[in-house]
Formats: C-alpha cells, structure tokens, sequence
C-alpha cells in the first residue's frame, strides 16, 4: 500500500470532496472506522464495555474522535470526551459531529487551561482506553496552549491504558498502542526513530477513489505491507487439492542443546500452509526433535526430496559444519533457501558466496546478525535501518527481512516494505525461528519470495498480537505464536 506525506493526504482528501463526497460523510466514515478499530481492540483485550476517553483537539482529528465517542456512546459503552479547546472554537465538520455527539448525551467536559490539565493528571482517569484525538495532520509549529498539556496527559496514559492515536500519534509524542490512520499509511508514522509512537498501524478505507490513489505520487521507495495487498497471494484452494500442490518444504537446523528452535520453525512452516514439510536435524536430537513435531518427517541423514522451499539456520550453530552445509545449499539449490539465525552469521567472510547463488536467497537477520555479516555496530544498523536493508539488498541481490519493531522487507529494485504488526512480547527466544519458517512454509507452496516475506512478517507479528491481547505481553512465548498463527491467517482469508 502507498504511503504519503500529510500534503498528499490532504490533496487527496480535498479532491474526494470535490468529486462529490462531502468532509461530513468522509470524516463520518473515518470515525465509524476508528470506533470499529476500537471494539476489535477492546474485544481482543477483554475490554469489552471498559470505560473509553476520548481526548480532542479543535481540528478534524477531534472530528473523527468525536463520530467515534459518538458510535461507541450508542452501543452502551462508557465513553467520555474531554476537550482540549473551547467548545466556542469547533467549526466545520467537526463541529457538526461534536453537535450530534452532544445531543446524543455524550459526557464532555472543555479543559480549557494548564490548570485544568494539572487536575486532571493529579485525579487522573479510570479509562482503560484512551483516544489521542487532539492533532492530526494539520499539525504545525511548536504546540501552543494547552494543547502540549493535553499530549502529555495522554502520553503519561500509556503507562497504564492501551492508547489508541487517530490518523497520527499528536505531535509524534504520544506513545500508541495503535494508531488508526485515515486513508493511506502517512510517511513520519513508519519512520524507524517512530515506532514507540506510532505501535501497531492500521488503515481506515474513508472512501478515496481508487484512480485518485493510483494517480498519487506517494513515496517510491517505501511501501506499507497491508492485509489487502496479502489477500490475492492466498487463492480458494481447488476442492481436489492434494497435499503435493503445495510445496514440501526442508527445514534445516538444530544441535545439541538447541532442538526447540528448529522444532517450532518446522511447525511453523506447516502452520503457513506448506503440503509437506521435512527437517533435516543432527542425530543427537533427532529423539527430542521427532516427538515434538508429528507433522513433520524428520531426519538425522540429509533426505532427499523434490524440495519446493529449504530453510537452514534456527539453532544450528556456528560451526565450520554450518558454513559448510549452508555454502553448499547456496551453490546448489534452485529453489527459494531462507537463511536465518546462525545460517546468516557464519556467511560473515563469504557473503559473496549469496550473491553468486543462483537460487532466490531470503536473510532474515535482527540487527545484531545483520551488523555481524557487515562487520557494523548495532547502532549503525539501527540509525539507518532503511538505507541498511536496501544497501545489503542491492549488494547481496538478495531479500533482506531487516527484524525488529517495523520490521522491512528489501529487495533490489523495488521498494522497501515496511510491517507494523508485532509488538515487544516477541522479544523472547524463538520468536525468529518461527518468522523463518513461515516464510519457507509461504515460499515453498509457490508465492513469490519477496511477497512471501511480506506476508510472513505481517502473519508473524498479527499472532503476536493476537496473542498479546490475550496473555498479555511479558508472558508471550514464542509457540504461543505458532498457535496464533491459524487466527492471523483468518484476517486475510475466510477460508
Ligand atoms: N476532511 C478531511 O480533510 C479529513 C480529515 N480527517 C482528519 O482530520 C485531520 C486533519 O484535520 P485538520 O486539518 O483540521 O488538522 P488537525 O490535525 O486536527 O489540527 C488542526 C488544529 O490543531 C491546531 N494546531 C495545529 N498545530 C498546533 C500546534 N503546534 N500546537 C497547538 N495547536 C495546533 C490548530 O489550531 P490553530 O492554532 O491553528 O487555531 C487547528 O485547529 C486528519 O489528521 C484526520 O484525522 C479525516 O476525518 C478524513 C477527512
Ligand atoms: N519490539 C518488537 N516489536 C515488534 N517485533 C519484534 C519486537 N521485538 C522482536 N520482534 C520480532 O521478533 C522476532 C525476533 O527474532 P530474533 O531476534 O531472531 O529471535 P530469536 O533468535 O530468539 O528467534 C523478529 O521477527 C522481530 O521482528
Ligand atoms: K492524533
């Protein structure tokens, strides 16, 4: 999906209304989507009827906040509106849904000083959600009045309630939970120094014409990884289908000590959908391996089959064996081989061994992995995470998965995508042996690598929050992933 500046928006925006939709009927609708966005967050937190805050600016983002209090107001939640301005200074569409939400018995109060922000910080609120309506995209300069005030109150909500941003987390100092962003995906929200911001982004469709999209410039070096770009890599599967349709794939990985890594990337990959899946593991854990994962053939001599997808890494240590196995599988394979985890670390001193195989090649480095291939601090990988993942793209003529929060997908040529789903319970032991078998459980039934990348990250990081929402963040384990993935898959396909 297209990312734009807050100026394209605008412009987009403006030539919807002048095509006939009035800024009433769209901010209506970005409102319905943001309350929507609401119930499925508060549903998958059990926070079902919670009391919700909304906190509003003078603008049209207090607008869409307004239709949403609004929506919510009707079906019986307890939801509130506080006013960061007088009610004396609304005008436009957000006047006219402030009115209809007022005479809808919607409790609002006007804070119309510092003082009055003071208060409310020292009482507080018992709102376990709350709406960051105050600026969206008409933001400019330094923030005057008590709209600063405001910002740091929600802010300091984050603390203990879920936060959900409007359009755009105000000012880029509020620290989301979710930011529901009207229309298309605006550029500073997926910048890497926003990710603490921004926290998992999604889109509501307000109605923009499609030919109005397509004709926007947007940015042409990045793009939003969004369900409905995911949607059409997964067809109706044929009635007749057999498990020979969808690829086998060969899991590569393990060593003594290190049999849950390669255990959860194989399910993982079966999980994805792939028709068969083998695992090709050292003797010493075969017995640990095997038991574990029924799903899966496994193996302590290299198999043969008619691979369709090899995945080489998850706790298989950095011996000379490893450089080894992997060097050879670069040299020979002529199916997609994702390389992960010490599959990526042992190539330090040979990466031109990657960029001479001839096969597609998926890394899947963290920052850590992805300094040690180019002998670069973390720190260096991370201040550039963009230019990093497209410069070892382009010098590697591989698919680089740059992990991490807003994890990027680069591929020579193209532009890098950018994922918002996941959150930090996945920053436990396992959660990247799951993400690379995903991709060759994708790879290997015939989707595309880069496309199969895109939508491994955006499935990995939806289980992971999906299981988030319900054990919460800090218990997270990385099967807890693999299990989620079934309810990840559903929000892109029905089947
Ligand atoms: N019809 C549409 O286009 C649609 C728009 N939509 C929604 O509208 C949003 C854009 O709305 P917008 O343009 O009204 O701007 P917005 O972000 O609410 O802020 C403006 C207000 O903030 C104030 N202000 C600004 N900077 C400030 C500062 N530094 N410090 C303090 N105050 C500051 C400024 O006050 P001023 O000082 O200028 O009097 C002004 O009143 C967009 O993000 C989306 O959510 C959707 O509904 C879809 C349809
Ligand atoms: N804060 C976070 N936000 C989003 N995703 C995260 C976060 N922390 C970790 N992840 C994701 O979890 C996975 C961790 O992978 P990795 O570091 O390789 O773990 P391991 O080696 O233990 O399997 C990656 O997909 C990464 O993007
Ligand atoms: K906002």
């Amino acid at each position: 999906m297209k990312i734009v500046t807050p100026e394209q928006m605008r412009q987009l925006d403006a030539n919807t209304m002048n095509s006939g939709i009035p800024g009433e009927e769209l901010m209506l609708t970005a409102g319905e989507g943001l309350a929507s966005a609401i119930r499925t967050l508060a549903s998958n937190h059990q926070l079902i009827d919670s009391p919700v805050l909304f906190v509003a600016g003078c603008g049209n983002n207090g607008g869409d906040a307004f239709v949403a209090a609004h929506g919510l107001h009707e079906d019986g939640w307890p939801v509130e509106c506080w006013l960061a301005c007088p009610e004396s200074k609304l005008k436009g569409d957000a006047l006219i849904h402030f009115k209809k939400m007022k005479k809808a018995g919607v409790p609002f109060q006007a804070l119309e000083t510092s003082e009055h922000w003071a208060h409310a910080s020292a009482c507080g609120t018992d709102a376990e959600i709350v709406i960051d309506g105050l600026l969206g995209t008409g933001a400019f300069g330094e923030l005057r009045g008590v709209i600063a005030d405001a910002i740091a109150f929600v802010d300091a909500q984050a603390d203990r309630a879920l936060v959900v941003a409007v359009d755009v987390p105000s000012a880029m100092a509020v620290r989301a939970d979710l930011t529901v962003t009207m229309g298309l995906p605006k550029v500073e929200s997926v910048q890497s120094e926003n990710v603490d911001f921004v926290g998992n982004l999604e889109v509501v469709d307000i109605g923009i014409p499609v030919e109005f999209i397509e004709e926007a410039d947007g940015d042409s070096e990045l793009e939003f990884i969004h369900p409905s770009d995911l949607a059409p890599l997964f067809p109706r599967r044929p009635r007749d289908a057999h498990k020979g349709f969808f690829g086998h794939v060969l899991c590569i990985g393990g060593s003594k000590g290190f049999s849950g890594a390669i255990t959860m990337a194989s399910r993982a990959a079966c999980r994805s959908g792939a028709g068969l899946v083998s695992a090709f593991v050292p003797e010493a854990i075969h017995a640990l391996v095997a038991p574990g994962v029924p799903e899966v053939m496994v193996h302590s001599c290299m198999p043969e089959g008619q691979w369709t997808a090899i995945m080489a890494g998850p706790g298989m240590g950095r011996s000379a064996t490893t450089r080894e196995q992997v060097l050879h599988l670069l040299e020979t394979s002529k199916v997609p081989v994702v390389l992960d985890a010490d599959a990526i670390t042992v190539l330090a001193d040979h990466v031109a061994a990657i960029a001479a195989a001839r096969c597609p090649v998926v890394l899947t480095p963290h920052p850590g992995e992805f300094a040690a291939l180019f002998g670069l601090k973390v720190a260096d990988v991370q201040a550039d995470r963009f230019g990093m993942a497209k410069m070892a793209a382009d010098k590697l003529g591989a698919m680089i998965v740059l992990k991490g929060a807003g994890t990027l997908v680069a591929s020579s040529g193209r532009p890098v995508a950018v994922n918002m789903t996941g959150n930090p319970g996945m920053a436990s032991g396992g959660s990247g042996d799951v993400l690379a078998g995903i991709i060759a459980g994708l790879a290997g039934q015939g989707i595309p690598p880069f496309e199969a990348a895109c939508a491994a990250v955006w499935l990995h990081g939806r289980a992971a929050d999906l299981a988030a929402a319900e054990k919460a963040q800090a218990s997270l384990i990385a099967p807890d992933l693999v299990e989620k993935l079934s309810e990840a898959f559903r929000s892109i396909s029905c089947r």
